[in-house]
């Protein structure tokens, strides 16, 4: 039987252990953490539950182990109210990320894609047939050929394309043809167009000019909000953000994305969309975490 929903996110899920130190260590040099935590991640989870959180219905198809880290990664996305039927299990290290930071801000990442990196083609494209949905949402932590499927398979539905981690044009290319709506961060812009980081809106709208790509851009701009570009050699509107009291940044670009596809899903159209993202990535500014929490509904 087919199944419905609003956004579909293919995508990657990581747990996340942060470790507080007075500085960054050296290496070979052993430190004593002041404290750590063990937060749910993976740009495709935190997107999944920004857009369940602003009210979708959304189907995450992604790869988990059979581990404690993945029954923690399932429990919390199921308390977030997204629907993992979708999500398959495998004899694989689930993802994590470890995050070493110190009392400047400073850190250091280390990420082992664990089942991230063994989400098929074949699992995306079974799961995909059986759910009826107006959009589709990737990023870049899973496989490209599994990202290029889930594109592909596509009939009636927007592919939204958030392109991070970035990698190189060239290898983006078949995967950007098939996209509809991209929406890089300014580092990305840059990295796709091969120039400096744009900082303001005419260099935004000079890169996204240089695109070789047909689809719709939407480029988050951090602090100034977004810029929505209906094509690529057309002009940007500007949608600013509100001036919010920030103290983490982290994860705002995925509450964006997550709120965008679900607005897409309900018919808005993309400045729209891009208006509530905008607003709720802010918002979502104002306190600690990556993920954004059902206390933010749209
Ligand atoms: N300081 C801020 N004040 C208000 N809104 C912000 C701020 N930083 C980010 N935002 C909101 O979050 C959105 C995404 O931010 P940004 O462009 O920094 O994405 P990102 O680099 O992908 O973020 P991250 O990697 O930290 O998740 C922005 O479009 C904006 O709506």
């Amino acid at each position: 039987m087919t199944k419905q929903a609003d956004v579909i996110v293919v995508g990657s899920a990581n747990l996340d252990t942060t470790l507080r130190v007075c500085r960054v260590p050296a290496p070979g040099e052993t430190l004593l953490a002041s404290g750590s935590s063990v937060t749910p991640g993976g740009k495709g989870a935190n997107q999944a539950v920004a857009a369940a959180a602003a009210g979708g219905k959304v189907h995450f198809i992604g790869a988990l182990g059979r581990d404690s880290a993945g029954e923690t990664m399932r429990e919390s996305l199921r308390s977030h109210g997204v629907d993992i039927s979708g999500t398959h299990l495998l004899q694989a290290p689930t993802g994590t990320a470890t995050v070493i930071v110190d009392d400047s801000g400073e850190n250091l990442i280390v990420v082992n894609p664990g089942a991230n990196a063994l989400l098929s083609i074949e699992h995306v494209d079974e799961v995909l047939a059986e759910i009826e949905a107006p959009v589709v949402l990737c990023q870049l932590e899973v496989p490209l050929e599994t990202v290029r499927a889930a594109a592909e398979q596509n009939p009636g539905r927007t592919f939204v394309l958030n392109p991070a981690p970035m990698m190189s044009a060239d290898r983006l290319a078949s995967v950007l043809l098939l996209t509809d709506i991209l929406v890089p961060n300014q580092s990305e812009l840059a990295q796709l167009t091969g120039r400096e980081v744009p900082t303001t809106l005419d260099e935004v709208t000079d890169c996204v000019n240089g695109l070789e790509y047909r689809g719709a851009v939407v480029v988050t701009l951090g602090a100034l909000g977004a810029a929505v570009f209906q094509t690529v050699d057309g002009a940007a509107t500007h949608v600013p953000a509100p001036i919010v009291n920030t103290v983490d940044t982290s994860g705002a670009g995925d509450v964006f994305c997550g709120v965008l596809a679900y607005g897409l899903s309900q018919g808005s159209d993309l400045v729209t969309a891009t208006r509530r993202a905008v607003a709720l990535a802010a918002e979502s500014t104002t306190f600690h975490g990556a993920q954004m929490s059902s206390r933010n509904p749209v």
